[in-house]
């Protein structure tokens, strides 16, 4: 299983770059976890939007969906083109799908998530927990059938909920919104500190600390994170890329 980060920004993207926004690859399948600003545009670095399968919606903040509705557009003009053929599914969790702005059901289909189901999608497997956020907000966990396993959090405030659904994964892509001196600011995102405890308690593989701050020695977080895991942890960056 590929892992690349197309952005790893929260709030807005720095120059050239994206918010929220990753590329799960395995065998022929390709998947895409949030589609925040910038991200439809880096994600054409590494895929041709024809051939991308699914995308899953964590939540409906604008650094997680700005690119979504650019996306149907894309959909629709490809598939017009005859270089698409299927649909584009697009899960989203979020209170009440009909609220959402899609105009072109024929060409993307919407789905709700639901915390009780599993998506496969080629040969991975895709499940969902329940977050700490203002708005409903999952995490997702990707399990590929070589049983291999990747969490990624979305945006939660500190929870068991995401410690239990991270449990044994082999790599944990975490939110880290904070440095340890803001703990408090805001309950639905994560201190760095906060991230490095989930990790240790989850006995996570290696972490991976994402939609990060403006501003502030991005180092500092990595070490506010070492304090409690004492694995690999590295910083997202646009065009990351492991295989799990
Ligand atoms: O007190 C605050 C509140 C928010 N923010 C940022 O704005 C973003 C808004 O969307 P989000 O909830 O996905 O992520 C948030 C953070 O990245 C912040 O840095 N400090």
């Amino acid at each position: 299983m590929e892992f690349t980060v197309i952005g790893h920004w929260g709030a807005y993207p720095e120059t050239n770059e994206a918010t929220s926004g990753y590329l799960i690859e395995h065998k022929s399948s390709k998947v895409l976890l949030d589609c925040g600003s910038g991200v439809l545009s880096g994600l054409q670095n590494y895929v041709m939007l024809e051939d991308l399968d699914t995308v899953f919606i964590t939540h409906l903040h604008a650094d997680h969906i700005a690119d979504m509705y650019s996306l149907e557009f894309a959909t629709l003009i490809l598939m017009q083109m005859g270089k698409r053929t299927t649909p584009l599914d697009i899960y989203v969790y979020c209170k009440d799908l009909t609220k959402l702005d899609f105009c072109y059901p024929e060409y993307v289909k919407v789905h709700p998530i639901d915390l009780q189901a599993t998506v496969a999608i080629g040969d991975m497997t895709f499940t969902f927990s329940e977050n700490i956020h203002d708005v409903p907000s999952c995490a997702v966990k990707v399990s590929s059938s070589e049983g291999k396993c990747l969490v990624y959090s979305g945006d939660t405030g500190y929870c068991q909920s995401i410690i239990e659904f991270s449990r044994g994964s082999d790599v944990l892509v975490l939110e880290s919104s904070f440095y340890n001196v803001q703990k408090g600011l805001n309950n639905g995102h994560l201190t760095a500190g906060e991230a490095g405890d989930i990790a240790a308690l989850a006995q996570t593989g290696q972490l991976i600390l994402t939609h990060l701050p403006h501003y502030g020695d991005h180092n500092q977080l990595v070490m506010e994170a070492s304090s409690h895991f004492d694995r690999q942890i590295q910083l997202a960056y646009c065009g990351m890329k492991l295989t799990i």
